[in-house]
């Protein structure tokens, strides 16, 4: 449960006195999540999600992630909106972090992906990248391929602690990452977290996707190698073809990829894994005191990433024998 930061009840109260949503009635922790804190604010006018912004989160960056909703709810793509103040503003603070309030989204997330998911969702991704074409403002990746060996240098000393040569195995995953990384593909705004809880589905129709704070400007083939990752790996950490096909399809469907993007996937989905893998370790390793969250496994990451550094040629991710 990602609960970083409490919030009491005369805290919240004089928070909500800026806004019109009519008197609280119900607000709580939620359960999943780690990178935020998330509470369920039920009101007079219906309910909101309270976000407390943490660690990987620049306050400076917030104008963009609101606006980039905003924008992106314009465009027609469902997302959470972020709800005004009365004097206009959408940010503010909160038990001493920055904090807003966005729109609820009705919708579960697949807790078993399957096939048609995987389908939806490429095809969500591609209208994503789409709709990013006209926002005005723009985000470095702060998580973007030359920020990994800064990052790994933080948990190298406690890596081996989580599987033995892990550290090893990682710098030399990132020598070959830093020689190889594409640098020429389309680019723009990409989601860069479209894991599958962050997809919300109403019976078999998606009916929206949340969760951009990690958005930023990359290759778009990058956001797609994400969510291969993401999607199309059984519990057991085989990869599955069939969803990999489904999620190519959907993506295609709206925006056909480049020769070049194409040929990137396998090195894009390695540079994908590295980058959950770092976080993963980074988390695994400073699980702050008190907090309510439990640490998603890195070693997940580490088996997607030996598969992808076994795969020769990118058809593999639609068709494999
Ligand atoms: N707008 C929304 N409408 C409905 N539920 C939401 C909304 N935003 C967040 N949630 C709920 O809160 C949970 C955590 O939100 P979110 O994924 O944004 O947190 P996070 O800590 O950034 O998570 P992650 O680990 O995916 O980065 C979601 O899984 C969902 O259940
Ligand atoms: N989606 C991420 C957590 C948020 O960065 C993960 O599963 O590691």
């Amino acid at each position: 449960m990602a609960v970083y930061t409490d919030v009491t009840d005369e805290a919240l109260y004089a928070f909500l006195t800026t806004y019109d949503l009519g008197r609280a009635r119900s607000f709580k922790g939620i359960a999943e999540g780690v990178e935020n804190t998330n509470y369920l604010l039920h009101c007079e006018s219906g309910y909101f999600i309270l976000t407390l912004y943490e660690k990987r989160v620049n306050p400076t960056e917030l104008p963009f992630f609101i606006g980039l909703m905003e924008h992106l709810a314009a465009q027609g793509l469902s997302c959470p909106l972020p709800v005004k103040r009365r004097d206009g503003g959408a940010l503010g603070e909160l038990a001493g972090r920055p904090a807003a309030l966005v729109t609820f989204l009705d919708g579960v997330s697949a807790r078993k992906p399957e096939v048609h998911h995987c389908l939806e969702t490429g095809r969500a991704l591609a209208r994503l990248h789409l709709a990013g074409q006209g926002f005005g403002l723009r985000r470095e990746n702060a998580l973007a391929q030359p920020h990994w060996r800064p990052l790994f240098e933080t948990s190298r000393a406690g890596a081996d602690t989580v599987t033995p040569g892990l550290a090893g195995e990682i710098a030399r995953e990132l020598d070959t990452l830093e020689k190889s990384w594409p640098k020429n593909l389309p680019r723009g705004i990409i989601h860069a977290d479209l894991f599958p809880d962050n997809v919300f589905f109403i019976g078999k129709t998606l009916s929206g996707l949340i969760d951009f704070y990690f958005a930023c400007e990359d290759f778009f083939a990058y956001d797609l190698a994400i969510c291969l990752n993401a999607w199309c790996f059984e519990p057991d950490g085989a990869f599955n073809a069939t969803k990999g096909r489904a999620m190519l399809q959907g993506y295609e469907s709206l925006r056909p990829l480049e020769a070049e993007e194409r040929a990137a996937l396998p090195i894009l989905s390695r540079g994908a894994a590295m980058r959950f893998l770092l976080t993963r370790l980074y988390d695994w390793l400073n699980v702050p005191p008190g907090a309510l969250v439990k640490p998603k496994n890195p070693l997940d990451y580490l088996a997607r990433l030996r598969f992808h550094q076994a795969i020769s040629a990118p058809s593999e991710y639609v068709w494999r024998p």
